[in-house]
């Protein structure tokens, strides 16, 4: 396309008429339905229970497992991982400290000490741009990876006993850069500066230490899950996401948190996944919605799956159409990941939509950041091994971040995250 512009252009002479002509001719070459839906589709009204409350706040202390993991997805997340720099035992175990009483500071919308220190000389310990902003529903879930359980820092024999590096998947496509971690800072909320401060500050304090420092980080919009009473959200794809998640607490106790087997400490503790899903979203974008529907195995607007006609229809992973074939198709992502089909395996998924912007291409750089919770790593390889071999979904995306991580339970007031460890 020519970089001149058209002459009325020039001039300023569209009328908005004219404007809106375009617009409805545009559709209409894309072959966009500007009025009504196939299959009947029309959107949920969202669950009036669903409202953001900027004044909501959470407890950091006291709850079964940390904050952040069954509390209803916020609208926000940052996330981030640290590498240890240290080698004692007892840097570790001031950062922890430090990171908790800081947190439960953050999450009742305060600041973590001085803005403006009253010497000239002085330097703001908390960095100030969350005042005033109110709670917003923070939580700030936090993380240990695997060498945070060595010798290194004399703590071998607290190791959790599933803990370990995820084996090498099928879709695995990883950026070194973008994979790993000693610790996780997962910080939601429903507003996205809340959650950038909290992280800010949060590695502010890991630097201060000299314990840890930054590794990857990624910030994301829009849950693409849904909790309980929350309406379902929609992902970069455009499809529903988390109407079949885990929201019960007889589910969270079978499939979430760790109840039986290792020490008193680790009760009520879960493993986290974290996955960085690049999409293909200029490819996706030109693909045949009815193609769309098959690759999830559901209907992009109601988010019925493809063998009923609401949201919340069971998929019936077997019946077949006139001619013999599955209605949801076997490589459909919903066939390969549900529990029916994976001896009954469930997870709880907690993720975000990102951008990253631009690509060296100038094409949209975004995707998922995929979050799970299970009391088993096990689980998601399961699921992943599947997905990742014979997923319809596989062809727009690619898995290019990774991290695991043991989240303990929330600590007792006054304590703090892990404390148990460094006391025996
Ligand atoms: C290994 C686990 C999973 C990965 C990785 C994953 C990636 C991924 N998923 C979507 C979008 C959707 N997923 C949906 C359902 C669904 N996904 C998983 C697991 C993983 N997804 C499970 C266990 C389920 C539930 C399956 C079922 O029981 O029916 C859906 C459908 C709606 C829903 O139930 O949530 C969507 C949509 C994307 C975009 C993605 C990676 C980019
Ligand atoms: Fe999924």
């Amino acid at each position: 396309m020519s970089d001149k512009l058209h002459p009325a252009r020039e001039a300023g002479k569209f009328s908005r008429r004219e404007l809106l002509k375009g617009a409805v001719a545009g559709a209409s070459a894309l072959a966009i339905p500007t009025v009504s839906y196939a299959h009947g589709q029309a959107t949920a009204a969202r669950d009036p229970e669903d409202k953001i409350d900027l004044s909501r706040q959470y407890s950091f202390y006291g709850h079964e497992g940390q904050a952040g993991i069954s509390t209803p997805p916020q609208r926000h997340i940052m996330f981030m991982t640290f590498d240890l720099t240290t080698t004692t035992r007892q840097n570790l175990q001031v950062l922890l400290a430090r990171w908790s009483s800081a947190i439960a500071q953050l999450m009742k919308g305060g600041t973590i000490g001085q803005v403006e220190p009253a010497r000239d000389s002085g330097v703001g310990m908390d960095t100030g741009e969350a005042m005033d902003l109110g709670p917003a529903s923070l939580t700030v879930t936090v993380g240990l990876g695997p060498r945070v359980f060595t010798d290194t820092f004399g703590l071998t024999q607290h190791k959790p006993v599933l803990m370990r590096n995820l084996m090498q998947l099928p879709s695995d496509d990883m950026q070194p850069e973008l994979t790993g971690g000693d610790l996780s800072l997962q910080a939601c909320a429903d507003d996205p500066q809340v959650a950038y401060h909290a992280i800010r500050d949060l590695a502010r304090i890991a630097k201060s230490t000299g314990a840890a420092q930054t590794r990857w980080t990624v910030m994301g919009f829009g849950r693409a899950s849904a909790g309980k009473g929350q309406s379902t959200p929609r992902n970069l794809f455009g499809f529903k996401d988390g109407t079949r998640n885990i929201t019960e607490k007889a589910d969270f106790d079978k499939y979430v948190w760790i109840k039986d087997g290792g020490p008193a400490w680790q009760q009520n503790g879960s493993y986290q996944v974290v996955r960085k899903i690049k999409i293909h979203i200029e490819s996706w974008d030109t693909d045949r919605v009815s193609d769309q529907n098959n690759v999830f195995g559901r209907h992009k607007v109601s988010g019925a799956p493809l063998t009923g006609t609401k949201e919340f229809d069971t998929p019936d992973f077997k019946k077949k159409d006139a001619d013999g074939n599955l209605i949801i198709p076997a490589t459909a992502h919903i066939s390969l990941a549900s529990h029916e089909n994976n001896q009954g395996i469930k997870i709880l998924r907690r993720s975000y939509n990102y951008t990253d912007g631009l690509n060296n291409m100038a094409q949209l750089d975004a995707g998922l950041l995929f979050i799970s919770y299970q009391k088993d790593p096990a689980q998601f390889e399961a699921l992943q091994t599947r997905l990742g071999s014979s997923d319809a979904l596989n062809e727009y995306i690619s898995h290019i971040g990774s991290g695991i991580f043991f989240v303990p339970p929330a600590p007792k007031e006054g304590s703090y995250i892990g404390a148990e460890m460094f006391e025996a």
